[in-house]
């Protein structure tokens, strides 16, 4: 039986998950795609901290002994980030080798210059892992969505963020401490910045957009919003209203052009997303003659995520096999057109304080009347400090230009202050 080698750049959470399953799944795999799998060299920074598998592996810090290893005909790289992961890639392309990742970030950065590279090359350039984690969303969407026409794709593409927000709403956690068991559960980046600000959900979405709609829209052409500000005063509110507040992924067509945000959003408890829990994530994608169609699992984590590298490296096996390397991943591309603020319209929940004297709802009441805004729920109650008030709306339904604005009139206000504003989904 034909041996496929493979390197291994970065031996962390999910390099350690694809190392074991490679290792626990051989007689699946030989009998899927008649070859067997084998990780020859692993690159890592230190690797005197891999002991433990130096016996099965011969570990490496030095990147141009899997480069030049004529052996390999794979490499995973698993360490993250943009640089040198970047160059890595490139240099194993150019070298004729076949490329899976789990990096988002790098994709949603250098994604299509990349997979150029690689067809250049009659190479692979696969990231299933790269949304999602353990959910097969990427390749569902390329293949059995090849025809239907995607309206809008949305959902939780986070783990870390609604890990943290299930064990503060259902555990009273507090945000730091949900972190804190987040990285050590693995589900974090190394740096967990880009988790909860949204960042990494975002790098998602354009990777979705791609699949999607075929569109190339950068992280800087649409709003990305964390939840590293947001309150518990406003997680408590959209329970009372019977919501639950979810960091989204929302990218959808809108009379032709494409809307994309990532932002926390209060989530009726009786939607399919708000059912979500813990590291798992959901993608919901919308197709004219398919209707709504929901793909949910673990969105994090070694085994889940390695799970998906390995459909990757099989399905780049397979190529080998039939020596068809060198077709891109996803091959929709078309120009990228922004959506008009008219025409995204959702309903809103609004969040405000405002001094606890006469006038002040009347006010609020007037910039709503003045925008064509109305609200179908409200509720009032003073403040802790006891002199300001604080004022919660769920809107009628708004586009975005009436939001923005909502928010211009609210800050010119002497006396009303925004505290947030996010969507409504029903
Ligand atoms: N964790 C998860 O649940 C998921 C992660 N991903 C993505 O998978 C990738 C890997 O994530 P994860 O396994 O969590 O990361 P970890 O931080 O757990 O592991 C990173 C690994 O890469 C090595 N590494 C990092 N930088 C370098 C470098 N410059 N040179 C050599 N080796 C390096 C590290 O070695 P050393 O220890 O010696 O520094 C370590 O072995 C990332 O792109 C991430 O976004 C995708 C889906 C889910
Ligand atoms: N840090 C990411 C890991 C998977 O992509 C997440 O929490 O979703």
């Amino acid at each position: 039986m034909k041996t496929i080698q493979i390197g291994l750049l970065g031996l962390g959470t999910v390099g350690s998950g694809v190392l074991q399953m490679i290792q626990e799944n051989q007689a699946k795999v030989a009998k899927v795609t008649g070859c067997e799998l084998k990780v020859k060299r692993v690159l890592v920074r230190h690797p005197e901290n891999y002991q433990a598998v130096a016996d099965q592996v011969a570990l490496t810090s030095d990147v141009d002994e899997l480069l030049n290893d004529d052996d390999l005909q794979i490499i995973v790289e698993l360490m993250g980030g943009i640089h040198p992961a970047q160059e890595y890639i490139e240099a194993a392309l150019k070298q004729h080798k076949n490329v899976v990742t789990a990096n988002k970030d790098l994709i949603a950065v250098a994604g299509p210059q990349l997979s150029q590279l690689a067809q250049a090359n009659h190479c692979d350039l696969m990231y299933e892992a790269s949304v999602a984690g353990g959910i097969p969303i990427l390749r569902t969407i390329a293949n059995s969505f090849a025809a239907d026409e995607i309206t809008a794709v949305k959902g939780i593409v986070n783990g870390t963020t609604n890990y943290i927000l299930t064990q503060m709403t259902q555990q009273h956690w507090s945000y730091a401490q949900a972190l804190s068991k987040a990285q050590e559960l693995g589900f974090a980046e190394s740096d967990p910045t880009n988790d909860v600000t949204g960042k990494d959900a975002a790098y998602k979405m354009v990777i979705l957009s791609q699949f999607a709609f075929g569109t190339d829209v950068q992280t800087s052409d649409f709003k990305v919003t964390g939840i590293d500000q947001l309150q518990a005063f406003d997680v408590a509110k959209a329970q009372d209203f019977g919501y639950v507040i979810k960091l989204i992924g929302l990218a959808q067509v809108a009379n032709g052009g494409v809307f994309v945000e990532v932002a926390p959003v209060l989530v009726a408890q009786s939607h399919p997303l708000a059912a979500v829990q813990n590291e798992n994530n959901a993608v919901m994608v919308t197709g004219k003659a398919v209707g709504d169609t929901l793909f949910y699992g673990p969105g994090a984590g070694g085994l889940p995520t390695a799970n998906s590298v390995l459909s990757d490296i099989t399905t780049v096996t397979k190529n080998l096999v039939l020596q068809t390397n060198g077709n891109q991943f996803n091959n929709y591309h078309q120009h990228y057109v922004p959506a008009a603020p008219t025409d995204v319209k959702y309903p809103y929940y609004l969040s405000l304080t405002m001094p606890d004297i006469p006038g002040q709802m009347l006010q609020l009441t007037q910039i709503m009347t003045d925008l064509g805004a109305s609200f179908s729920e409200i509720a009032q109650e003073p403040a802790s400090d006891g002199e300001t008030a604080h004022v919660v709306i769920i809107t009628h339904t708004m586009d975005e230009q009436q939001l923005h604005a909502f928010q211009a009139r609210i800050e010119q206000s002497p006396t009303l202050t925004l505290q947030a504003a996010y969507k409504v989904l029903n």
